[in-house]
């Protein structure tokens, strides 16, 4: 199973006590990929956060691909997502004043899983990273270009490169929302689609915007999932 979320509660610190998140129970199989969507405050980021181990539940926990995920200690959390979890962000978090290709390096120096024959050479990433970037209609020679000087569509391309490069089995994406217009959201979510659709990768996307529920095969509503309202009342 990819996630295996049991009675989760979340809320900040400093706002104990009010309840963001409590889910009884949310299972995502292995190559599933889902549509998460809610309205603007219904806890979408603070999930993919608790997702992508930035953020700790408050009780309850969450299993990724079989390890108990949210029982690991911080450190152990953030080497799991660079091995396992490719993340896409709203705003793609490229760093700026990096090329293209260190970004991408970037991400494969802190998850590449150590092989029989040892690390994969910078030569083999880069070789991935144009095979990627080929898919995505990129030329090669934008490896070379600092992240800054990219136009927003062809950001988002190498996000999802920077995403994939070490074959996760796990992608989490937040909406692309005020960067895109609706055509280029589309594109980006037929082509992370496509660079997913193997089978075996889950995706959990999550979106305010229940239109793009049409591109997937699963949909979710986080206000159902999320049961905090029963744990106020009670
Ligand atoms: N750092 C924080 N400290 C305290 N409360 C927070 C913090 N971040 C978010 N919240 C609160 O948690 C709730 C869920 O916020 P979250 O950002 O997860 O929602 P969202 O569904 O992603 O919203 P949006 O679609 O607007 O991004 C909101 O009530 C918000 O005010």
């Amino acid at each position: 199973m990819a996630i295996d979320i049991s009675n989760l509660t979340f809320s900040y610190t400093g706002s104990e006590a009010q309840s963001v998140l409590s889910i009884p129970a949310w299972h995502v199989e292995e190559g599933e990929h889902v549509f998460l969507y809610g309205p603007s405050g219904s806890g979408k980021s603070t999930l993919l956060n608790i997702l992508a181990g930035i953020l700790k539940p408050l009780s309850g926990t969450v299993e990724l691909l079989g390890s108990p995920f949210s029982a690991l200690s911080a450190r152990k959390r953030d080497e799991f997502r660079a091995r396992h979890i490719g993340v896409v962000f709203q705003q793609f978090n490229l760093v700026p004043y990096l090329s293209v290709l260190d970004n991408i390096l970037l991400a494969a120096h802190f998850g590449s899983r150590k092989t029989p024959e040892g690390r994969r050479s910078s030569a083999d990433v880069q070789a991935r990273a144009e095979a990627l970037l080929a898919r995505l209609s990129l030329d090669k020679s934008l490896l070379h270009q600092r992240a800054d000087a990219l136009s927003v569509g062809q950001q988002q391309r190498v996000a999802i490169v920077r995403a994939l490069i070490n074959d996760p089995e796990l992608v989490i994406a937040d909406e692309p929302t005020s960067a895109l217009d609706s055509d280029a959201r589309d594109q980006f979510i037929d082509l992370l689609l496509e660079c997913v659709g193997d089978g075996k990768r889950a995706l959990i996307f999550v979106s305010h915007d229940r239109s793009l529920a049409s591109h997937f095969s699963t949909s979710v509503d986080l206000q159902t999932l999320n049961q905090k309202a029963h744990v106020h009342a009670a």
